[in-house]
């Protein structure tokens, strides 16, 4: 996975250092800033390491990577999102364009009904864009699912009355939601998401309704500001983990749950349905700078 590329660097960097001086935690904190961790927290954390090392008189690499790791896992939340049985379950998929919503809300659906899930119903509320519908469409045909659309334009929230009311009428199960994120128009935006959040909301059993925030791992700290915005907005549950397969940094999993508190649900790691799995934060942490191998 892309975190050991991370993981090989620190490595790396933790051999080239002889001696634990002041510059070698000022590399350090240069190194966590590269690999997105965001530069107030790299230095928050690095600052903290610098003391505890020196107060418990840690001087071999390896304890300074373990305490390294023990700063960082209160940062590093999972959250595993079990959809309840004979109730209305409504995961609602958010995010800007691009990274990887479409995709993953098939991926998800696909999981979510292999393990008996069903109905999964898949929900096109990014009605913004046709290609958005038409290749959520593809996906819930190739994955023998249905999909509740409309129109190119109509009211996302009535695409996500509908899913729920299909759900409900079969005595409960799973829509997942794609949804539009045009986070340029970013007062539409807002006022687009907070209604289909009253819909979703309405329409979903009591404790049955998850919003998402899709980040793609490579975006580095705009999915930080990008997480800020849809949090404010409506308040996110967790994330999904985009493109993870593609990235040697994937700090922003740390970034967002450090600043907001935010947990990561699932993380994709390529195009193929499959290539989704849950997270998990101990397996991150030592993927991520290199504890196990
Ligand atoms: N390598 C890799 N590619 C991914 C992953 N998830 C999605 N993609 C690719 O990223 C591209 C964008 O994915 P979409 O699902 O269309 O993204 P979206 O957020 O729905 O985009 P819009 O519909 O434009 O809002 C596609 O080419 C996907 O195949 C992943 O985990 N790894």
């Amino acid at each position: 996975m892309a975190g050991t590329s991370f993981a090989q660097k620190l490595k790396r960097f933790f051999g080239l250092h002889g001696s634990m001086d002041d510059a070698f935690f000022e590399d350090l904190a240069d190194a966590l800033i590269e690999g997105d961790f965001g530069a107030r927290a790299a230095f928050e954390i690095v600052e903290t390491l610098e003391k505890r090392c020196k107060t418990e008189g840690l001087t071999e690499k390896s304890e300074i990577l373990g305490k390294l790791g023990e700063l960082l896992a209160p940062d590093v939340r999972e959250c595993s999102l079990v959809p309840e049985i004979g109730k209305t379950n409504v995961y609602l998929l958010l995010g800007v364009n691009g990274v990887g919503k479409t995709t993953s809300a098939a991926k998800m659906a696909h999981a979510y009904n292999a393990q008996g899930y069903v109905p999964v119903v898949l929900a096109a509320a990014d009605t913004f864009r046709a290609a958005a519908i038409e290749q959520l469409q593809l996906h819930g045909e190739r994955l023998s699912l249905r999909v509740v659309a409309q129109a190119h334009g109509a009211d996302p929230g009535a695409v996500i009355y509908d899913a729920a009311e299909a759900v409900r009428s079969q005595g409960g199960g799973l829509v997942i939601a794609d949804t539009a994120g045009r986070l340029h128009n970013k007062d539409n935006l807002v006022r687009e998401l907070q209604k289909i959040d009253r819909i979703a909301a309405s329409r979903s059993d009591h404790g049955c309704y998850k919003k998402l925030l899709v980040l793609d791992a490579t975006t580095g700290q705009n999915g930080l500001r990008q997480a800020e915005v849809f949090h404010e907005a409506v308040g996110v549950d967790a994330l999904i983990l985009t493109k993870y397969d593609s990235t040697a940094r994937g700090g922003v999993a740390l970034a967002a749950g450090r600043e907001l508190g935010l947990p990561v649900a699932f993380v994709g790691t390529g195009e193929g349905y499959g290539d989704f799995s849950r997270f998990s934060a101990s397996k991150y942490l030592d993927e991520f700078i290199g504890l196990t191998e």
